[in-house]
């Protein structure tokens, strides 16, 4: 194949300034290759699937033979319009632009597919590519989206538009089919297909440092007449259809125009109130298709303006903190104020008591697990003396020992551990229920269902194969459950596992107290329930986002305790008991997934989320019988088939598990 070099006058290692919007800082221009007489992309480019068709031509699956572990796309489109709608200069010059489009105007972005080479042929073009989730696009996300993944989703859709838009290029195709996913949990997008895309430097406020526009494209291309109707509205509108069916959970078949659609479907296309906040009607009525947004598209934002909107801006941030301010001022004084601000449609109560806890409580004795610091009493319902209760107390700090400051983080910290425990996640097997919580001036008390007083400190020095298999599998399934409502435990400890039973058969998470919230992590919400409503700005930046490895790294100290009896804290050089007699290698293989290094990886699966990982091996530990061995491999490739089964089951579940 031979590389064209004399009209390439900008160097490959020319930098490139891609703006604050997840451009990346740096890019090689790819050299454009053309097929000698005799020479077939085949020979480059061995076919595996076909994957996609599109106007221009067929999208396949395929590997490049020199480098036969990664799978790529290659877009194959005759020179020529096989359909006869543009004139063979023209159609040239289509494909001429794409390519310049994709490889010199436009900086690499996280959410633009990226090119990976460009290869004339006689009669064809062919463009290769990342390969994104085949058979997966935006129409496959919106039935899912609520208001935390559609926010990072539409987020990803602003930023690059921005960046098209900052280089003068206007995409002018953004349909649901053009936007891909990198990942079968739709957490990173990846918008495909400039075919169609238009170019003026006239627009443009960024050029590459050594792109000279007019030493590529003659001067009435850039100028001329063609094209000039169209305009970076295009995009928006796109983006305000893409918004719509995210906050209705389906797209605007094309066939209806603006106004039949309302007139035919008035409520079909409701976008869920339930689901969105107030600040994303507020986008929806700047963007959207006509009835929610304006008619003309004079009256649309640029996309600079839409950046800016507050549900992208501060979509995390919270309402709640604003609206209740006084509030939170008084909230380490005084821990009523919290049946105000934690106030939801939810069923699990919180109670201002005003009188003696013993008119409500009757203290039966302390609970006492291994290492816990926390206090916790065991308890009857005053009235009725029946069903023992576990009461958490969470107390006001007291401000002789600590300063104001330290004062209202400990409350912030209680405040939310309460959003993520009642109002965040729903009841869950393997976690702790709460039926009620009491509130003083001075303290909360978290009424929660009573556990055993044995913790997995116990369980470690009596797990055998089976044993640990079950127990290991309810705390991973309680994990990824957190994780899919956006909750990071980031310090699960063994102690935070309380037995229900002295056979040790089933378990459940007692102490969130560490929990963070993470939206970029969450995929579902209970109905009524807005996250940015609760999680305040001070909060966010007290604890952090939450990584969501550490709870797959806790989950693998954990499995590692229970396969050598003796649980090793997470400090210092490792000399790791070795795993005892008698568990099976399936065991062993998760432990070198998961477990402690050296035992385990230095570092985790990263191309793999966590909910993924946690997901597969939760199924495979499930399904694996004591023959039945399970290598990495098949862990590896079920990962895919399971995830997009899971994301199907989500809306389902959330249902159910409320
Ligand atoms: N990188 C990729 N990874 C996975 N699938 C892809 C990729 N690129 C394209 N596809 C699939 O192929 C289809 C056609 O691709 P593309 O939109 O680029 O072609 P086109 O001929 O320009 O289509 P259009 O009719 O939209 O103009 C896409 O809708 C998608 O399903």
């Amino acid at each position: 194949m031979w590389s064209p070099g004399p009209q390439d006058n900008s160097s490959s290692s020319e930098s490139e300034d891609a703006g604050e919007d997840g451009g990346q800082s740096a890019k090689s221009f790819l050299e454009v290759k053309v097929l000698k007489d005799g020479e077939r992309i085949d020979q480059y480019y061995k076919v595996l699937d076909l994957i996609g068709e599109g106007r221009s031509g067929k999208v396949h699956e395929v590997v490049d033979v020199n480098k036969p572990d990664e799978k790529l796309a290659i877009k194959i489109q005759p020179k020529f319009d096989e359909l006869g709608g543009n004139s063979p200069e023209r159609e040239l010059a289509r494909l001429y632009k794409e390519m310049l489009i994709c490889n010199r105007i436009l900086p690499p972005h996280e959410n633009v597919v990226q090119m990976k080479d460009f290869v004339v042929g006689k009669d064809k073009v062919y463009i290769v590519q990342e390969l994104c989730v085949k058979k997966i696009d935006l129409f496959s996300f919106f039935g899912g989206a609520h208001e935390t993944s559609a926010r990072r989703v539409f987020k990803q859709l602003v930023s690059a538009v921005h960046l098209f838009h900052q280089y003068g290029v206007v995409h002018n195709d953004l349909q649901p089919h053009n936007v891909l996913f990198a990942d079968t949990q739709f957490s990173t997008c990846r918008i495909i297909d400039f075919g169609l895309s238009i170019y003026k430097p006239a627009w443009a406020k960024k050029v590459h440092s050594n792109f000279k526009p007019y030493d590529w494209f003659k001067a009435e291309d850039l100028e001329g007449a063609t094209d000039m109707a169209a305009s970076s509205r295009y995009d928006i509108r796109a983006l305000g259809k893409f918004l719509h069916a995210m906050m209705a959970g389906k797209h605007i078949p094309i066939i209806y125009s603006d106004m039949s659609f309302t007139m035919h479907n008035p409520d079909h296309y409701k976008p869920r109130k339930q689901l969105f906040c107030t600040a994303a009607f507020d986008l929806l009525f700047t963007i959207g298709p006509p009835p929610f947004g304006p008619e003309l598209d004079d009256e649309l934002p640029t996309i600079e303006e839409i950046r800016k909107h507050p549900w992208l801006v501060q979509g995390h941030l919270s309402r709640q903190h604003k609206i209740f301010e006084e509030e939170f001022t008084q909230l380490p004084e005084d821990f009523t104020v919290l049946e105000v601000l934690l106030k939801d449609k939810s069923t699990r109560p919180l109670r201002v008591i005003r009188d003696d806890l013993s008119n409500h409580y009757i203290i039966t004795g302390e609970l006492h697990r291994t290492n816990s610091t926390i206090g916790v009493m065991e308890g009857v319902d005053a009235k009725t003396k029946s069903f023992k209760k576990a009461l958490r107390l969470l107390s006001k700090v007291d401000v002789t020992l600590m300063s104001a400051r330290e004062a209202r983080l400990e409350a912030l910290r209680i405040y939310n551990e309460l959003v993520i425990t009642l109002r965040i996640l729903p009841s869950y097997r393997n976690i702790v229920h709460i039926s009620e919580v009491l509130l003083t001036e001075d303290y909360a008390m978290v009424v929660r269902e009573l556990c055993g007083t044995q913790t997995l400190m116990e369980f470690f020095p009596v797990a055998k194969n089976h044993s640990a298999r079950n127990i290991f599998k309810q705390l991973a399934d309680a994990v990824q459950f957190l994780h899919r409502y956006g909750v990071v435990l980031v310090d699960l400890k063994p102690h935070h596992v309380a037995f229900m039973d002295a056979g040790f058969f089933s378990c459940k998470i007692i102490d969130m107290s560490s929990a963070v919230y993470n939206w970029e992590l969450a995929e579902c919400t209970h109905d009524f329930f807005q996250p940015g409503r609760f999680i305040t700005p001070e909060v966010t930046k007290m604890l952090g986002p939450g990584n969501p490895e550490d709870d797959v790294r806790a989950l693998g100290r954990i499995l590692h305790a229970m396969m050598s009896g003796a649980w090793e804290s997470n400090t210092g050089t490792r000399t790791l008991a070795p795993a005892r007699p008698g568990f099976h290698k399936d065991a062993l293989n998760l432990l070198s997934l998961i477990g402690p290094p050296p035992l385990g990886p230095e570092l985790l699966q990263k191309t793999l989320s966590i909910n993924e990982f946690i997901y597969v091996l939760k199924d495979e530990i499930d399904s694996t019988s004591d023959d039945d061995g399970v290598s990495k491999a098949r862990i590896m490739s079920g990962l895919r088939e399971q995830s997009i089964l899971r994301h199907n089951k989500v809306s389902r579940e959330t249902r159910a598990c409320e």
